[in-house]
């Protein structure tokens, strides 16, 4: 069974279980959130549920307007229900490395509207240790003008190697839905204490928001190679 498969396998189940009703729910980025999307608007269609969905990417807004759900903002819609999200890495504790296409900041902001925040994740992205999985790094987002002294601070403290993330269909940097760049920083120590050292890096000035998401995964789907799904909760 392909990857594809097994995305779409935890995306069904989670929203699935998760949408029971009329409901605010966040709609996370990337390839995996895809699936979700699909299957909510097949259930929202046959079951006639009345879903505001709030994106956290431009590409999560194409996917509500793609399949023709109702499009909703924090302004109006503050309190969220539910966010089905992916992640790059989820760790033992359900701490997770996000950010890989670049959507950590609106991410992190409609998570924490969130009652429940749950990832949907292929088997590749299920590890014990933060690293052991995704080696791209945890990505940062800065402010343009600050890349150089957070690139030292980070290393300086914290060790490993940190690279500016480069645009591939653009000479120059990834510039961000909100206009800023992107770190990816290489860490080596395994066993830092990510709360501490998600709020450190979240202090040094230009930090925008840090691809680090502790504590605010309330449970995972890891769907498998064979097609079945592996939940993990807090
Ligand atoms: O910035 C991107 C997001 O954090 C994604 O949710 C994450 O990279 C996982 O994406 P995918 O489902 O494509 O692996």
């Amino acid at each position: 069974m392909s990857l594809e498969k097994a995305k779409q396998v935890a995306a069904y189940r989670a929203v699935d279980e998760y949408v029971k009703g009329h409901c605010v729910f966040g709609v996370g980025s990337g390839s995996t959130v895809v699936y979700a999307v699909q299957r909510l608007a097949e259930r929202v269609e046959t079951e006639n549920l009345k879903v505001i969905c709030i994106p956290t990417s431009f590409q999560a807004k194409q996917l509500i307007i793609k399949y023709n759900l109702t499009l909703g903002e924090l302004e109006t819609h503050p309190n969220i229900d539910v966010t089905i999200d992916g992640a790059d890495e989820v760790d033992s504790n359900m701490t997770l490395i996000k950010g890989g296409g670049g959507c950590l900041l609106q991410e992190k902001i409609v998570a924490s509207c969130s009652k429940k925040m749950i990832v949907i994740a292929d088997y590749t992205k299920d590890s014990k240790k933060l690293g052991d999985r995704y080696k791209k790094g945890i990505p940062i987002e800065v402010i343009p003008m600050a890349y150089v002294p957070i690139q030292n601070k980070v290393v300086g403290m914290f060790g490993g190697e940190i690279k500016l993330r480069s645009a591939i269909a653009k000479a120059g940097p990834v510039v961000t839905d909100n206009g800023n760049f992107i770190l990816d920083w290489m860490f080596t120590n395994q066993d830092l204490d990510w709360e501490k050292t998600s709020t450190i890096i979240k202090l040094m000035p230009g930090v925008v928001e840090i691809g680090l998401f502790v504590k605010m995964c309330e449970k995972a789907y890891f769907g498998q190679a064979e097609g079945t799904v592996i939940e993990r909760s807090v």
